[in-house]
């Protein structure tokens, strides 16, 4: 079994080879697969804002296909100090602004906070998943904390440009599985 910290380092390579070419097309395709999965009919769907420099999935497209739709989209702003997030409502109003890890977060005031009970979908990122819903992030638990406050019919999706490991991830109990990982070829339901 290959620990957490190998898959992280070795995800984060193959992520900084694609090209930005690479990065724009398959994060499209998987926007297109989205629609596939049987998610349209709620209402309020958690997003996360795509740190550029890392080499992330750009969520753009995604939002676009969200706002289409008419769907309620939230974005969160992180805690460094806990490891917490806070969840706000994406407006017209909403201002962002990149953090110093590169995240674009909602900033100022009068944002309209959002509790995790009110959340029917979230995207979320990750460097790598396995073929059981388990993921590896950067290791901070920020998805695991937020997660674990959802309700349990919260649909949880993780984004990748890579295909689920064969092997397990060692899991913890803190671990939170997803429910599907959607990839530019292929979605996988756990
Ligand atoms: N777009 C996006 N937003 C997200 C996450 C994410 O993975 N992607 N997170 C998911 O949990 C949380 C932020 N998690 C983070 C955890 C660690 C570091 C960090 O230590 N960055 C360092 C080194 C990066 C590295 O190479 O590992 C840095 O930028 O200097 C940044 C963000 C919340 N928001
Ligand atoms: N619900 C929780 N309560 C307290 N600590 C937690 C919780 N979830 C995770 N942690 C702690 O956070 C740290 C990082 O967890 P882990 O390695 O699973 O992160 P990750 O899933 O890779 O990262 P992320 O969720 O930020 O994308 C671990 O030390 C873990 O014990």
């Amino acid at each position: 079994m290959k620990s957490k910290r190998e898959i992280r380092l070795e995800f984060k390579e193959r992520r900084s080879a694609l090209s930005r070419k690479q990065i724009q097309e398959k994060s499209i395709e998987i926007a297109n697969q989205c629609l596939k999965l049987d998610i349209w009919n709620l209402q309020n769907y958690h997003l996360f804002l795509s740190i550029e420099k890392q080499h992330e999935i750009q969520t753009e497209y995604l939002l676009q296909v969200l706002q289409g739709r008419d769907k309620n989209l939230i974005v969160s702003k992180g805690n460094f100090k806990d490891y917490s997030l806070n969840h706000y409502l994406l407006t017209d109003q909403t201002s962002l602004k990149l953090n110093k890890y590169g995240i674009p977060e909602p900033s100022g005031e009068g944002n309209i906070q959002i509790q995790e009970s009110q959340i029917d979908v979230v995207f979320t990122p990750l460097l790598a998943a396995d073929l059981k819903g388990n993921r590896v992030g950067y290791g901070k638990g920020f998805y695991d904390r937020f997660l674990e406050k959802c309700r349990p019919e919260t649909i949880k999706i993780g984004l990748n440009f890579f295909e689920p490991l064969p092997d397990l991830i060692e899991a913890n109990e803190n671990d939170q599985r997803l429910d599907y990982l959607v990839t530019p070829e292929k979605i996988f339901n756990f």
